[in-house]
């Protein structure tokens, strides 16, 4: 895993924030406008050629392989390709979340681009959506956890739109973090899930026991 350290500071942090959020709305909005346009072939074909100059443009100075997640000192992350989340990441639902002790929430509207069955969302991304909350929910007490186990109920059909969820976490058992989550609209709750959370060995957990680091673990097992 790409655990980098770069030494920014929050000011950099936002300056490049201003700059890469308004690139990614402008994809965002050209994903939306090519699932949803009606214009005539023609004008696709050229779209298609000025869209593939800009790929060509970004291109000339790229990284290898993915954005990863790179850390400052203070351990401020910056997940900008995160499938959830990401600052860089267009296919990311425009999710905002925050976090509280325990509790993580946002709210967010899904477009054409989330569809799953017509005119509602994609169980999968439903699925995405409440995996990263759970993740950032049972992360918030200074123990970072993998989703062991995600259990997701799909309870009626989730209308694209304006929607909400929550991720509460309900137990802590060693490495292991219970979270409970829920998708709801405005009539209510349309997706529930259960997480089984672990956080990876060597981190401190909020008791003050440290845990092995992944890279001796082998060992002292
Ligand atoms: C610069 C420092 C940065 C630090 C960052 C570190 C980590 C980053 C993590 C999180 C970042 C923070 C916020 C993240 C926000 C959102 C993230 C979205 C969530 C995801 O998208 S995340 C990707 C999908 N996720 C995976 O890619 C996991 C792949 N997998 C593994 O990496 C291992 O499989 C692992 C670690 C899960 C377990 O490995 P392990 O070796 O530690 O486990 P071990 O055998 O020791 O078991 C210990 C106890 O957990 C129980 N247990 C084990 N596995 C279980 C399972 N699957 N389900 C239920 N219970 C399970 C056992 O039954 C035992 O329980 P008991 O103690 O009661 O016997």
């Amino acid at each position: 895993m790409d655990f980098r350290i770069e030494d920014i500071s929050p000011e950099e942090i936002s300056r490049r924030l201003s700059v890469v959020e308004p690139l990614t709305e402008s994809v965002r909005r050209l994903i939306d406008a090519v699932i949803r346009t009606e214009v005539d072939d023609a004008e696709l074909i050229a779209a298609t050629e000025r869209i593939d100059q800009v790929v060509q443009t970004l291109r000339s100075r790229q990284r290898d392989g993915s954005f990863g997640t790179p850390y400052t000192p203070t351990f401020i992350g910056m997940p900008w390709g995160n499938a959830a989340v990401g600052a860089r990441n267009a296919i990311a639902p425009p999710l905002q979340i925050r976090t509280e002790s325990g509790v993580a929430e946002c709210e967010m509207v899904l477009g054409a681009a989330y569809e799953g069955p017509g005119g509602c969302v994609h169980g999968g991304v439903a699925a995405l959506m409440l995996d990263q909350l759970v993740g950032e929910a049972a992360s918030t007490d200074g123990l970072p956890s993998f989703t062991g186990t995600l259990t997701v109920r799909y309870l009626r059909p989730t209308r694209l739109g304006a929607l909400s969820a929550r991720a509460e976490v309900t137990g802590r058992e060693g490495r292991k973090t219970f979270v409970h989550a829920t998708l709801s609209d405005d009539d209510g709750v349309t997706v529930e899930a259960d997480a089984i959370m672990i956080a990876p060995k060597g981190f401190a957990l909020p008791g003050g026991e440290v845990l092995p680091h992944p890279a001796t673990a082998q060992e002292e097992n």
